[in-house]
């Protein structure tokens, strides 16, 4: 069966005040339908440009992606994405926000009132739909940004650092939550992330960057059983061996920031 996103020799360059700057390079992945992947690396290595490639945010330099058998070209149905920043309208309420993709495909308010009460119960939002985004908890607002997303019923998930600005327990507590939802709802999801714990916890395969130009760096499966137990022997073991690599990458990043501050 053919993959569900194909990512094809993405490569994407950056040019800007006379520097020419490599983002990615080559970056060939087939996403079977259903896996769960996240990209791993320090800050800057280029997560978030290939997956604003594969949202079609950002087209590649060169390169293609194919997600649901469809060459992306610009944002599509078949797409969610879910940012860090809870990317809700504050101006609506949470059943608002839910619903507001709905309404943008013409469904009927009838059907939307539904799907919405069905959306708030499956993040367990139901006692919050009057609220604005404002008088919701940092957790609360991210499972508003993942109902909404749900909502669109697409068959694969983008999520860029979607709980890195929360505290350890709702962080968990949303990890948990969305291991729930997608082994429910069967999405294939990719996830950015430059957590080592949090892609142990949650993935199939971790896609390990490299820092400038961005490649892959190490391409593994993840077999532990779920849940996982972070305390566990192997979570421990791969932690070390992933940490070791990103380390190196984060060293590289440090030694090109002293080189460029020393051209300037
Ligand atoms: N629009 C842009 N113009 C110029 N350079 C950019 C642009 N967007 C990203 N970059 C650069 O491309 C590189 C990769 O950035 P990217 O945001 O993809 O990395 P990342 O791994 O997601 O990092 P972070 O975790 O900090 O978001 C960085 O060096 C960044 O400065």
């Amino acid at each position: 069966m053919a993959a569900h996103i194909v990512i094809d020799k993405v490569s994407k360059v950056f040019d800007g005040d006379g520097r020419r700057m490599v983002a990615l390079q080559d970056i060939t992945l087939e996403i079977p339908r259903g896996q769960f992947v996240c990209l791993l690396g320090p800050s800057g290595c280029g997560k978030s440009t290939l997956l604003n490639a594969v949202a079609g945010f950002a087209p590649p330099t060169s390169g293609t992606v194919v997600a649901d058998g469809v060459p992306v070209t610009g944002p599509g149905p078949e797409r969610g994405m879910v940012f860090q920043e809870y990317a809700l309208f504050p101006w609506m309420t949470v059943e608002q926000n839910v619903g507001f993709g709905l309404e943008i495909k013409g469904m009927a308010r009838a059907q939307i009132a539904a799907r919405v009460a069905e959306l708030l119960k499956l993040l367990s939002l139901e006692d919050f739909a009057k609220r604005y985004p404002k008088d919701l908890s940092g957790g609360m607002r991210q499972r508003v940004a993942i109902a909404r997303v749900l909502a669109l019923d697409s068959p694969i998930l983008l999520m860029d650092e979607p709980f890195g600005a929360l505290d350890a327990l709702t962080r968990r507590n949303l990890q948990d939550e969305l291991l729930r939802l997608w082994a429910e709802l069967k999405k294939t999801v990719i996830f950015v992330t430059h957590s080592i714990e949090e892609a142990i916890y949650l993935a199939d395969r971790i896609v390990v960057m490299t820092y400038r130009p961005g490649t892959i760096k190490r391409d593994m499966l993840v077999e532990l059983p779920r849940l996982r137990d972070p305390a566990a022997p192997e979570f421990n073991a791969l932690k070390r061996e992933l940490g070791l690599m990103v380390m190196e990458e984060q060293q590289r990043h440090h030694d090109a920031e002293i080189k460029a501050a020393a051209v300037d």
